[in-house]
Order: structure tokens, then C-alpha cells, then sequence
């Protein structure tokens, strides 16, 4: 399959991206953890069994799962050439900013990972001061510095493969994030849609060195003319009005963006964490939401600009009309104040519709997983202990690459 097709959150999922977690959450460490964006340290091992009991359910149901190491890989194993422009890139955008630590990394990282695979793992996990090896004769850092510390650091929310790159139709939005720490994970995504031979020809809405954040997280695609967006902590409304206005200067059949705004909060980082399409006419919400929400449409103004207009209608009139049926919206938690709150924390609005009806969702949200089955909804469920400490669930771990069309 050449190119992407994501026209919609819910029709069958044909092929996916993810990324397995790996040595990068090694490298977590309990004074690095809100930098880094995360509220505990994983244990990988079964992180890892976790992951691979997700990658087993999508297959199952016939999904073909694609890793983004692979993808990165495969890309510098077909041009040689690349493989020092993007290690220097890496190291740049590392911090790196001095000719000799420039050249120790450099060597360190040619002569050690011989394997493209090898070389971009290791680009994702980070490397600490120990691993160096420099010659301690002639430097004092290596002698007073702490040998743990992170001269580059890791990459541990990779995982999450929906937010530094996300697919909008036939198209992809490359995006700029809104921390530090997720800013270098979008470097795959510019060799992977620029070389590698099935995602080359893909169109660009937004690029990685654009001023304004945006990311995977909050875009939606409602179906091929509607795209919902929030705007939220990670997304700030110019990236969306500079999307917008990509998005209709191009080929895209795209006529309407909702922009959803949302809280601005950690609990609520995207659009994703608290609202979720599960079917033709369901959502998973967030109660906590309802009040605070407001919803503006951006339609083209036929000149290269967009013009504006706040809806004020409810949330269920504006799916309703945009969906073309009556919509219901299911709350996260039942009706329980608590529950929706506890089982939001662990995204259990966060489901990843894999055909309409049938979602993927964390184990441990059990009572917002019983109201799905109750609305009929097939809940496909996956484990979710150490995952879930990154803050995201199945549909943060996942990007689609393709979805039939309706
Ligand atoms: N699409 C999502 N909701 N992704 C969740 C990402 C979680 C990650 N720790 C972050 O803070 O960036």
C-alpha cells in the first residue's frame, strides 16, 4: 500500500504505525520525569508484553502493523548517504553544539551501531556520559561529571506514535510540538515522508520547522470533508489557521475544520484524551468537558484566507449535523463523578476504533469499558498497567496509515 488514507477515525483499519517501547524508558529517571513527560517510570519489561499484546490484537483483526524504527531504517538502508546527514541532524538537535562533542557523539554512534536498526534505536533511547569513554587524561568534565547524566537525551514518549506526525486524509501533517523533549521525534517523520518509498509522494500540511505546536493528539478526521482539531495545551490556534489554509489551497476534499477548544491542562493535554469517535453515530466524552467546550468552524473564504464562526449549538447538534445522523455521546465513567475522573487519568476515552463498532481500549477502565458493551459497542481489551504511566492509551500508541473508505 503506497501512500496514506485516513479519511475518517472509524471505518476498517488496514495498517498502522507504531513504536515498541524500548531502551529509551531506561533512561527515565525520577528527576527527569516531568521534563520528559511522564508521571512514573514504566517497567519496560512488561511495557513491552503490553505492547506487543496491542500489535497482536490489531493483527488479529487484520490490521498490518508497521514500526516506525523499521520505517527509519529501512529509509537509511536504501540511501547510505543519509545515514551522516541524519546522525549529525540528531546530534544537533541533541544540544550538541560544540565541535568536539559533536565528533565524540558522532564516532561513538557510527562505530558502535554498525546496523541502521541498531543506529536508530539508539538514537531513540539516548545516550549518558558513561557510555562515552572519552580519554579521562585529558578532561575535566569526565572527572567531576555525574557519569549518569544524559548528554542526549531519550526520546520515551515514541510510543505514542499519533502525535509528532499525523495523517489527514491522503495527506500528513509533520507537525512542531509543543515540548522540547518531542520536538527531535518529528526528525523520523521528515526522512520517513520525504525517502521512503511508500510514503514519499505523500502531501505536507504543516512541517516540523513551522513557529506554532500542533499536534497528532487533537486532530481528528470526522470523514473526508470534515476535520475536527482542538486546541488545547499542545495546539495553539495559528498552527490551525495555518493548517486550515494549507489544507484548502491543496487537492484535500476537505471543506470544514471544527476547532474544538478544550481546558488547557495536563489531565487534558489533547482532544483525544477526552473525546473519541467509536461508531457512525458514537463518541466516548469526557463529562468533565461538556461545559467548558466551544466549537468554531473554519471554512475556506475562497481567496486563500479562512473566515470564522463560533457555533453555539451543543456538541451533539454539531456532531449530528456534521456526521449526517443523530449522534450520542457516551460518557467516560457512566455517570460516576470519581470514576470518570480516575478512569479519564488512564484514558478510558482514548479508544482506538479499528472498524465502526469495534474499538481497542485499556483493561483497566472497567467501568467506562461495561457502558461501551452496554451501548453495544464490541471492546476489544488490551493490558495496561505500565503502559498507561505515559499518560496516553490505544489511540495516542497508534497511527493509522490506512482506513477503507466508506
Ligand atoms: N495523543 C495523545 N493523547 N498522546 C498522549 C501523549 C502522552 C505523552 N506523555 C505526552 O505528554 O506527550
Amino acid at each position: 500500500m503506497a501512500g496514506v488514507n485516513v479519511p475518517s477515525e472509524i471505518m476498517p483499519l488496514k495498517k498502522v504505525l507504531l513504536h515498541r517501547p524500548g531502551d529509551e524508558l531506561l533512561n527515565l529517571t525520577p528527576n527527569t520525569l516531568e521534563e520528559l513527560l511522564f508521571d512514573d517510570i514504566p517497567f519496560l519489561k512488561v511495557a513491552q508484553e503490553e505492547h506487543d499484546a496491542f500489535a497482536k490484537i490489531l493483527r488479529d483483526e487484520g490490521v498490518e502493523v508497521v514500526y516506525l524504527e523499521d520505517l527509519m531504517a529501512e529509509v537509511l538502508d536504501l540511501y547510505p548517504e543519509l545515514r551522516e546527514k541524519f546522525l549529525k541532524q540528531w546530534i544537533f538537535e541533541a544540544g550538541i553544539r560544540t565541535d568536539r562533542y559533536q565528533k565524540i557523539i558522532y564516532d561513538y554512534l557510527n562505530d558502535n551501531y554498525p546496523t541502521n536498526k541498531e543506529l536508530v534505536l539508539k538514537t531513540m533511547a539516548g545516550i549518558n556520559l558513561q557510555e562515552l569513554h572519552t580519554d579521562k587524561s585529558n578532561s575535566l568534565v569526565d572527572l567531576v561529571s555525574d557519569a549518569s547524566k544524559l548528554v542526549c537525551a531519550p526520546m520515551p514518549n515514541l510510543y505514542f506514535t499519533r502525535d509528532p506526525f499525523a495523517m489527514i486524509g491522503n495527506g500528513v501533517s509533520i507537525n512542531r510540538m509543543y515540548s522540547e523533549t518531542r520536538n527531535r521525534e518529528t526528525i523520523y517523520g521528515e526522512y520517513i515522508f520525504k525517502y521512503h518509498p511508500d510514503l514519499q509522494d505523500v502531501p505536507e500540511y504543516y512541517s516540523r520547522y513551522n513557529t506554532f505546536h500542533i499536534e497528532g493528539g487533537d486532530i481528528l478526521n470526522i470523514n473526508d470533508k470534515v476535520l475536527a482539531i482542538g486546541i488545547s495545551q499542545r495546539t495553539e490556534p495559528d498552527a490551525i489557521d495555518q493548517i486550515a489554509k494549507n489544507i484548502f489551497e491543496s487537492d484535500s476534499p476537505i471543506e470544514t475544520i471544527l476547532a474544538f477548544n478544550i481546558p488547557n491542562s495536563r489531565a487534558f493535554m489533547h482532544l483525544d484524551t477526552v473525546f473519541t469517535q467509536i461508531d457512525y453515530d458514537k463518541f466516548t466524552i469526557h463529562p468533565g468537558i461538556m461545559g467548558p467546550l466551544t466549537v468554531f468552524e473554519i471554512k475556506s473564504d475562497g481567496k486563500g484566507g479562512i473566515k470564522v464562526r463560533e457555533r453555539n449549538e451543543t456538541l451533539e447538534e454539531i456532531l449530528t449535523e456534521y456526521v449526517g445522523r443523530p449522534v450520542t455521546l457516551i460518557p467516560c465513567g457512566g455517570g460516576d463523578r470519581i470514576a470518570a475522573e480516575r478512569e479519564q487519568w488512564n484514558d478510558g476515552s482514548n479508544t482506538l476504533c479499528i472498524r465502526p463498532g469495534t474499538v481497542v481500549v485499556y483493561e483497566r477502565n472497567d467501568v467506562t469499558n461495561a457502558v461501551l458493551e452496554e451501548a453495544g459497542i464490541n471492546v476489544l481489551q488490551m493490558p495496561s498497567a505500565e503502559l498507561s504511566r505515559g499518560r496516553g492509551g490505544p489511540r495516542c500508541m497508534s497511527m493509522p496509515l490506512w482506513r477503507d473508505a466508506e
